[in-house]
């Protein structure tokens, strides 16, 4: 089957590798063209818009970066709504339900269907095709993509109407993302107080709050090396987005708010195109002991 795919970032690189190396036939397109040809060593098409990706396409899936870019690429000139007619989008970007709800009336309007479906998993489980589907929307689409899906994911989810993906994401990133500023602490609190943080990262991983985060990123933090899986400047976007949600619906956040203040802080540092656990060199300002 012929499927689209805009945007080819770490994501979306890794996604539409997957598709391609599983015999779906996928026609391309990112904003850097360049990017694109890569792919077609591994037998991808190129659109030169996303348009014409779309027009060629049954339907056509997006990963880009954040509110801004998903909206530019639906609705600038040569854009996803020139030929959404009877076509299918489904856009797997993190962003908030409110801007996946524009993107929705507007395809909506023009004949189209849409599917919000953000991913749990980062780099790795995107190229071992292990991600976490959070999809709401169009169901009978929901369903035509599920061969695709279960490609891409281990696991996805239907959750109603657009919407509900997006904000599901963004309370999972809320979670990840003061998670990692506690961890952050602790490594430093140990390194200063005179433990060993190594044996720290073993000490929790016996203990109830084991995670797959700490495993996978707290040995390269220790080496201070933040090759970026998830850049930091999308896990702060991440954040923000779930302050405001947390605004709409008056849920204090404390923990969280503090949290985007750290990433904020990395992002002043330079840090926003590494890793987002280099948000743990914000715990590392210059130490006076009194
Ligand atoms: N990395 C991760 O671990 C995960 C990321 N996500 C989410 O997935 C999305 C993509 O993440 P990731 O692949 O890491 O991000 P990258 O920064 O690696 O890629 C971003 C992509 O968006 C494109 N883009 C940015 N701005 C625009 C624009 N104005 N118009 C058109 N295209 C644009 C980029 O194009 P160009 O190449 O031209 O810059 C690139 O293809 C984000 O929403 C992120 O929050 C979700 C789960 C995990
Ligand atoms: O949005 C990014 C999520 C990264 C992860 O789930 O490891």
């Amino acid at each position: 089957m012929e499927v689209g795919f805009l945007g080819l970032g770490i994501m979306g690189k890794a996604m539409a590798t997957n598709l391609l190396r599983h015999g779906f036939k996928v026609t391309v397109w990112n904003r850097t063209l360049s990017k694109c040809e890569e792919l077609v060593q591994y037998g991808a098409s190129v659109g030169e818009t996303p348009a014409t990706v779309v027009k060629k396409c049954k339907y056509t899936i997006a990963m880009l970066s954040d509110p801004s870019a998903a909206l530019s690429v639906v609705f600038d000139k040569d854009g996803v709504l020139d030929h959404i007619n009877g076509k299918g989008y489904i856009d797997m970007s993190t962003v908030d339900a409110d801007t996946s709800s524009k993107i929705s009336e507007a395809i909506k309007e023009k004949g189209g269907y849409f599917l919000e479906a953000p991913v749990s998993g980062s780099k790795k489980p995107a190229e071992d095709g292990q991600l976490v589907i959070l999809a709401a929307g169009d169901k009978a689409l929901y369903d035509e993509a599920l061969p695709a899906f279960d490609i891409l994911g281990k696991k996805s989810f239907f959750l109603g109407d657009v919407g509900n993906g997006a904000k599901m994401k963004l309370v999972v990133n809320m979670i990840m993302g003061s998670v990692m500023n506690a961890f952050s602490e602790g490594l430093t609190l140990a390194e200063r107080s005179g433990l060993s943080p190594a044996t720290l990262l073993d000490v929790l991983d016996l203990g109830a709050i084991s995670n797959g985060m700490f495993k996978l990123k707290g040995p390269t933090m220790l080496q201070n090396s933040y090759s970026p899986a998830f850049p930091l400047k999308h896990q702060q976007k991440d954040m923000r987005l779930a302050l405001a949600l947390g605004d709409e619906n008056a849920v204090s956040m404390p923990i969280a708010a503090a949290a985007n203040e750290a990433f904020k802080k990395a992002r002043s540092m330079g840090l926003g195109d590494h890793d987002f656990s280099a948000v743990h060199e914000t715990y590392k300002a210059p130490h006076h002991s009194s």
